[in-house]
């Protein structure tokens, strides 16, 4: 491969260690003696190495910006005081001055460079390349992004470029008008993004994501914050929506099925499609037993972040002293069943994952076609701990399409990209809560896993069903694999008017919210599959 020229991102002086390295080259790398801090990666019993990611352990949606200008202004749904939402705008200037620290922190160093591709779908793909500092940043983009081949490798020519410069800080943060000295900045024309005192691997990720966000539903192609499989014939293949920690990662894992992504996918005429190379998943009291298979995803060649881990290498999943956001990436044939190319035909069922932390919701609804749009466009869950800077605790949440914070466009865009392809292919959709009841623990892994099963073999559309008041959802009565005890909700509380008032109290939320939506015929007319009072 031609030596790479960083000069011509005005990056002078430096040494670029590796382009595009090898695993054994970052494990060599990301181990050696002489780093120091959160550079320094430790060997873990699982063959893993585990890096501790500073202050930053989770996403810092109040950092992130978007440059305003002439092609951007009027395609991003800017944040507004009606609806607050991560797209700040910043302005050519200061977006000059913030990409000027970046490039400054990154003159004269030694650094790691890595192309990948952001899209399974060769038409459109998004070519990225990465510039870090530090190895195991590679690593992590090396195990999330989708590795091109050594051919496409000698023909890379990126379309975004991505400067991380973790180690440095937006001083003159205030003077600028930003919220802090992190930074994490995207230019939608130069297609480029700046990273600015943050660690944390998802930035990179996720900024991708919303990247694909922005272009894709642009094009008539649906961008989704979901996980999805198919059947062992490449089939049927079904999607799950959701916020983080809400089980995508979990719940797309199963022996049963071909894995095609585990968080972010397209859907254009020829079906879905992963955007992503590998996975990243919450290892907060990861158990062998009941995720076997994300536990042996954790072997040499994947990364583990902010777990615990003792000098002699011996891990505690159970620790959250650092945060409960702990993570492990891995490249997606880790997994043995997973589908090849990580695309498959058009959804046939559409799962949307809330993780309820009121415990109103029942743990699966059948939705009709107006409940999907409704459900869709509320994105009603609650934010777990970790992932965000901030939240410590499950909190309540209308978060739209399920992704709210990687949105660059107006929600009702998504929606309206999910439903043509919904009626197209006749896709049905299901509202599964995979967070609290009345019992005030959460829906067993064991409970869920026998409601998708229920979803993907057909069995839920031959049970026997009933209707739950104010939200009229349909429910089945009994499920084969699940409790039936927990099936209708107001049976996990020791009095059904314990979930009357409780669903009373998030009735009143989703109208509340929901009003954003009012102000057009088709945002009233949904109006009437929400909760009603
Ligand atoms: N009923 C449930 N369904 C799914 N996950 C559950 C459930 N109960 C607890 N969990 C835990 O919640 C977390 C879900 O995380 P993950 O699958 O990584 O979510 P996502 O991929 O949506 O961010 C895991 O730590 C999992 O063990
Ligand atoms: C990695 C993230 O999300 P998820 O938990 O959905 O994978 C994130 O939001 O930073
Ligand atoms: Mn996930």
């Amino acid at each position: 491969m031609a030596k790479l020229d960083l000069t011509q991102y005005g990056i002078t002086g430096s040494t670029v260690i590796a382009h595009n390295p090898s695993y054994e080259q970052l494990f060599a790398e990301e181990t050696k003696a002489g780093l120091e801090g959160f550079e320094v990666g430790q060997q873990t019993e699982l063959g893993a190495v585990n890096v501790m990611t500073g202050i930053y352990t989770g996403r810092s949606p109040k950092d992130k910006y978007i440059v305003m200008d002439e092609n951007s202004k009027d395609t991003v749904w800017w944040t507004s005081e009606e609806y607050k939402n991560d797209n700040h705008p910043m302005s050519e200037e200061v977006w000059h001055k913030v990409k000027a620290i970046a490039k400054e922190e990154l003159c004269n160093k030694n650094l790691y460079v890595v192309d990948g591709f952001c899209g399974a779908n060769k038409d459109t793909r998004m070519a990225v390349r990465f510039i870090v500092e530090v190895a195991w940043q590679a690593h992590f983009v090396t195990n999330m992004f989708i590795r091109p081949t050594a051919e496409e490798l000698e023909q890379f020519e990126p379309d975004f470029v991505v400067y991380n410069a973790s180690k440095a800080k937006v001083a003159d943060y205030k003077e600028l008008g930003l919220h802090s000295e992190t930074c994490v900045a995207f230019n939608t024309t130069s297609r480029e993004q700046v990273i600015i005192n943050t660690w944390y691997g998802g930035e990179m990720k996720k900024g991708m994501f919303s990247m694909m966000n922005y272009y894709l539903p642009l094009k008539g192609i649906a961008s989704m914050h979901c996980s999805a499989n198919c059947d062992k014939n490449g089939q049927n293949t079904a999607i799950f929506f959701g916020l983080s920690g809400t089980g995508k990662t979990t719940l797309s894992t199963d022996p049963k099925r071909l894995l095609i992504g585990d968080d972010e996918h397209g859907w254009d005429d020829n079906g879905v499609f992963n955007f992503e190379g590998g996975c990243y998943a919450k290892v907060i009291n990861l158990d062998k037993e009941s995720e076997p298979d994300i536990y042996n995803a954790i072997r040499r060649d994947a990364l583990l972040e902010n777990v615990t881990v003792a000098a002699d290498g011996k891990i505690d999943f159970a620790d959250k002293s650092v945060t409960e956001n702990t993570r492990v990436s891995y490249p997606i044939f880790h997994i043995n069943n997973i589908q090849p190319g990580s695309s498959a035909p058009a959804a046939k069922q559409v799962i949307f994952l809330s993780a309820d932390a009121f415990g109103v919701l029942p743990p699966v609804s059948i939705l009709t076609p107006a409940q999907t749009q409704y459900y869709f466009l509320s994105g009603f869950t609650a934010k777990l701990a970790g992932t965000e800077r901030g939240i410590t605790e499950p909190t309540p949440t209308f978060s739209a399409c399920f992704g709210q914070a990687f949105l660059e466009l107006h929600p009702t865009k998504y929606a309206q990209e999910l439903v043509k392809k919904m009626e197209k292919n006749n896709a049905k959709a299901y509202l599964v809560n995979t967070g609290w009841n009345g019992t005030g623990k959460r829906i067993s892994i064991r409970d869920t896993r026998g409601i998708i099963d229920a979803i993907l073999s057909g069995d839920i559309d031959k049970a026997p069903t009933k209707q739950i008041p104010m939200f009229d959802f349909k429910v089945p009565t009994e499920l084969p694999g699940v409790a039936t005890e927990i099936l209708d909700p107001r049976d996990t509380y020791a009095e059904a008017a314990q979930w009357e008032e409780k669903a009373k109290d998030l009735a009143a939320r989703f109208i509340k919210n929901f009003a954003k939506y009012t102000n057009n015929e088709a945002g009233k007319a949904l109006v009437a599959a929400g909760p009603q009072l």
